[in-house]
């Protein structure tokens, strides 16, 4: 069952983002704030302050037609394809593979004044997952997940300067098929993913609440724009 150090923590994870994570927003009693709002997109966040940072929880809800759970979640976890379509990172190194799907990455930010430039040490892994609660009356095709979470490494050899952000991380992704009414062939244009994206970070220093509000602010519905049209664009000519 253990394949690598961190299989017992990366399993844990999974099931709590499976469960806690797919409830829709205000399901679990709790207030989220709805910030940005672009068609199916839904951004919300929640305000955290821990040991005096901020911590704000992020939630974004968002789905797309004609690309599939796999293909989302492919290149969001495939760091050959990372530079693509990510805006805020200015370097980044796969540190280690521990088995196919899951590689320890270290990267660092592009730096945002007044605060410290920031870097990641963490591990992501996509894994299909076999029997996902079914949200609403939809039956799922198919789920993935891509888990990324924060994990110490001696190979790091981290960029001097560098306040070490921690981040939970997760992307949370379901095909829906709906067939052809004449009976014909399941073409891209019967599929429609639904997303689930769950990003908590702690910047792990001090950095003036308003700056990081308003970098969240801009830059989460930013990357979900991008990295949605990403993977539209780069599935348009893939056959299915
Ligand atoms: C897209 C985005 C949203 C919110 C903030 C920023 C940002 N701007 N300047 C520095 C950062 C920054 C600081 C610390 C972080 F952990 C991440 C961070 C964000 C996302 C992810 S991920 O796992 O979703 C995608 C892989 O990089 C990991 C780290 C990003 N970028």
């Amino acid at each position: 069952k253990r394949r690598h150090k961190h299989s017992d923590e990366l399993e844990k994870k999974i099931q709590n983002h499976l469960t806690d994570s797919m409830k829709p927003p205000g399901a679990d009693g709790d207030i989220w704030e709805l910030f940005a709002e672009e068609g199916e997109m839904k951004i919300y966040r929640k305000e955290l302050v821990e040991d005096g940072l901020i911590c704000d929880p992020l939630k974004a809800v968002h789905s797309i037609g004609n690309v599939t759970a796999r293909e989302m979640c492919h290149y969001f976890w495939d760091t050959d394809v990372r530079m693509e379509w990510e805006g805020t990172i200015e370097s980044f190194r796969v540190i280690e593979v521990p088995e196919e799907f899951t590689t320890i990455i270290y990267q660092t930010h592009r730096r945002v004044w007044p605060s410290a430039q920031r870097d990641c040490l963490y591990l992501s892994s996509m894994v299909k997952v076999d029997n996902p609660p079914s949200v609403g009356d939809k039956i799922p095709h198919d789920t993935w997940i891509v888990c990324n979470f924060s994990v110490d490494h001696p190979e790091a050899n981290p960029v001097s300067g560098c306040v070490r952000a921690l981040i939970e991380i997760a992307l949370i992704c379901q095909t829906f098929i709906t067939p052809p009414k004449d009976g014909g062939p399941i073409t891209r244009d019967c599929l429609q993913c639904d997303i689930i994206y769950v990003a908590n970070v702690n910047p792990g220093g001090w950095a003036p609440a308003s700056v990081l509000r308003s970098i969240y602010k801009r830059e989460y519905p930013k990357f979900l724009r991008r990295f949605t049209a990403y993977v539209q664009d780069k599935t348009r000519k893939l056959d299915i």
